[in-house]
Order: C-alpha cells, then sequence, then structure tokens
C-alpha cells in the first residue's frame, strides 16, 4: 500500500447534507493531506457545488488509485449514479439503492487494499430500511460485510470517548436486552482498539450503570448487581482495567472525565447524549473491531438544512482526520 492511499467517503443520503459536507471537506484540504474520493454520482455532485455557490471542480475516476493525482485541483469522485433527481430535504427510496452501493463498494475496496479507510456520510435510516435494507445502521451492516465480525460503535472527541453497549434498539428493547457478556464484549473491543488504534496502552473503562444513583443498592433496579458488576469483575479478570458501576449523571463532568479513557454506556443517548453536548461540531463515530478503519461525522442527516449552504464540515473534517490516523497506525 502506498503511502498516498486515499480514504474513500460514502455519499450517505443524497437528500442530506453529505453532499455538501465533502465539498466543504475539500475546499478545506491542505497541502500533504492524505487524498479522498467521493463514491457519488458526479453530476449531481457538480450541480450541488454550482447551486451552493462553492468553487469545487469535480473529476470522475475509475479506480481509487487515481484519487492522489486528481486530489489537489479537483475532488475524485468515483462513479454511483443515483437512480432520481435528488431534492434537498426529501429522501427518495428509489436512491436507497446507490447510498447501499456506494457503501458496499467502499468495504470491497478496503478488503482489496486500495484505499486507507472508509469515512461515511450519515444515512437516513428509515427510508433504507423502506427500501429494504435489513440494517439498523452502518455499524451492524459493516460488522457483517466485514464476514460477521464483533464491533463496538465509539464517539470521540478530544474531552471524552463513549461506547453504546446497545445500540440502535428502542429504550424499552435496550433495558430488556442487556446482558453481562454484551458488556464484556463491548469492553474486550474498546481495550483492544484503544490500544491498537489509539495507542492507549492500558485503556481504562469506566462502565455506566444504568439506573439513577447506580440502583441506590437495589432500591431502583438491581440490573447493576445481577448483570453490570459481574461483567466489570469478568472484565477485570481479563486484566482490562473496568471499573463501576458509575452513576451516569456524575460520571461526564470535566472533572470526572480525566479518570477514564473510555464510558461504556448502557443505551445510545446515555452515551451520545454527552459527547454530543459537550463537541457536536468535533464528535467522530468511529466502528471498532472491524478488519478496516471506519469513521463518520457524529451527527445525522440534517434534512432540515439540507440545500441550504449552513452545514457545518467540522464533523465530516474530524472524521477524515481521524482516519488518516488511524490508516497510519495500521501501517497505511
Ligand atoms: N452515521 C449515520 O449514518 C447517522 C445517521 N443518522 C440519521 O440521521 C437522520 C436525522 O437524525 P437527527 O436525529 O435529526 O439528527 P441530525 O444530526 O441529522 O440533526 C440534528 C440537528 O443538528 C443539526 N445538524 C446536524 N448536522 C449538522 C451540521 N453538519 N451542520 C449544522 N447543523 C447540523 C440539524 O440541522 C438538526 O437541527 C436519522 O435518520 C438518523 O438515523 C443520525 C446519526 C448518525
Ligand atoms: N447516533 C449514531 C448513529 O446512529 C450512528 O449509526 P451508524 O450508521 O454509524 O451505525
Amino acid at each position: 500500500m502506498s503511502t498516498t492511499a486515499p480514504l474513500a467517503v460514502t455519499m450517505g443520503e443524497p437528500a442530506g447534507v453529505g453532499g455538501e459536507l465533502s465539498l466543504k471537506a475539500w475546499q478545506a484540504r491542505h497541502s500533504g493531506a492524505r487524498p479522498f474520493f467521493i463514491l457519488d454520482d458526479p453530476d449531481r455532485l457538480a450541480a450541488l457545488a454550482r447551486q451552493l455557490g462553492v468553487d469545487v471542480p469535480v473529476r470522475s475516476i475509475g479506480r481509487p488509485e487515481e484519487a492522489a493525482a486528481a486530489f489537489p485541483s479537483a475532488l475524485p469522485v468515483l462513479p454511483v449514479p443515483l437512480a432520481a433527481a435528488v431534492t434537498p430535504g426529501r429522501p427518495d427510496v428509489a436512491n436507497a439503492p446507490a447510498t447501499i452501493e456506494a457503501i458496499e463498494r467502499a468495504v470491497q475496496f478496503a478488503k482489496a487494499g486500495t484505499i486507507a479507510g472508509i469515512v461515511t456520510n450519515p444515512i437516513q435510516k428509515k427510508t433504507l430500511q423502506d427500501a429494504g435494507f435489513r440494517h439498523p445502521g452502518h455499524t451492524e451492516f459493516l460488522a457483517e460485510l466485514a464476514g460477521g465480525v464483533e464491533v463496538a460503535m465509539m464517539l470521540a472527541c478530544p474531552q471524552l470517548r463513549v461506547i453504546p453497549v446497545t445500540i440502535h434498539l428502542s429504550l424499552a428493547d435496550a433495558v430488556k436486552s442487556l446482558d453481562g457478556e454484551q458488556i464484556v464484549r463491548a469492553g474486550r473491543i474498546a481495550a483492544r482498539g484503544l490500544r491498537d488504534l489509539f495507542g492507549i496502552e492500558h485503556p481504562r473503562l469506566a462502565v455506566a450503570a444504568l439506573n439513577p444513583h447506580a440502583g441506590e443498592q437495589g432500591a431502583m433496579g438491581d440490573e447493576e448487581r445481577l448483570i453490570i458488576v459481574p461483567a466489570i469483575e469478568a472484565l477485570q479478570r481479563e486484566g482490562i482495567a473496568a471499573r463501576g458501576p458509575a452513576p451516569a449523571d456524575t460520571m461526564f463532568h470535566a472533572a470526572a472525565r480525566p479518570a477514564y479513557d473510555v464510558a461504556l454506556c448502557m443505551y445510545h443517548d446515555q452515551a451520545l447524549i454527552p459527547i454530543k453536548t459537550i463537541d457536536f461540531a468535533g464528535g467522530v463515530n468511529v466502528t471498532l473491531g472491524l478488519p478496516f478503519v471506519r469513521t463518520s461525522p457524529d451527527h445525522g442527516t440534517a434534512l432540515d438544512i439540507a440545500g441550504t449552504g449552513r452545514a457545518d464540515p467540522a464533523s465530516l473534517l474530524a472524521a477524515i482526520d481521524m482516519a488518516d490516523d488511524m490508516a497510519r497506525r495500521r501501517g497505511h
């Protein structure tokens, strides 16, 4: 793999802000930066650039290997044609196959070793599911495309890293389905990922409680005693520095955060509310456990501002930078 192996950025939901963010990310490129290319429809990106008044020349490429030469003077686009014209803010199920194809082709390139990693733009999950997509999100889809590996979804910003143990479930289902084996699995993936991809030799895991006041000695729930404490002890027996259960309302403030490298949280919003509150613009979503690098902005499709030119590319830029760092650690 050459040191100029590019990153592949997927189109995400074409009616969302992904196209605008990709154009702005190319504009923010700096000399010496690792190149990236977009898996998207070149005509629609060129039209979007004109509509938004951003000066971004678009150049079609046939293979990832052509991205490095094109990147300094134009945004390289590996064509994935859309079936229907795009109306910003109004996802069309007819374009779901192209959105999915972009992800699948990125994974094929990653497996073939022609790219250094994948950065995904946000998808409109319900639109894909209406088209027959069986997965709750990228995380689960990528795990399957990688051959059924075990993964964890981590969100990271400079001040905090969080992993929701249960991911894309209703709160009721998350509570019902919580079990110790899931916590142990997430803890193992977290420890390995932080060591191998983030250079933290002995990662410290803070495991959140599920209930208020960590269950108040059973008066407010017994999941801590029955599920979470045994899982923490199992991780400790494996030599992983896990501690908890930590009451979730007091573990994310500034003075508490330096005591751990990642917070293992019991459900989606327990993890994502603190990080998006601390750093919505700079947060990055990373899938740990994959045999290739995958990052993403922390936010979604932002349909309410799509096509207005108001989308902030900071999180996509942070995702690109983090994918570059992780790829270097993997020797790309
Ligand atoms: N990795 C992915 O594919 C993700 C996909 N989603 C999907 O996105 C869709 C919309 O989700 P929401 O909960 O509405 O969250 P959202 O993040 O799309 O929007 C929440 C609010 O933040 C604003 N916002 C988001 N990104 C912004 C940006 N770059 N610049 C300026 N403002 C921005 C939006 O305008 C909106 O007001 C859902 O279908 C969800 O499943 C959500 C998160 C991640
Ligand atoms: N809220 C985070 C999120 O939905 C990320 O999902 P994924 O598509 O990256 O799995």
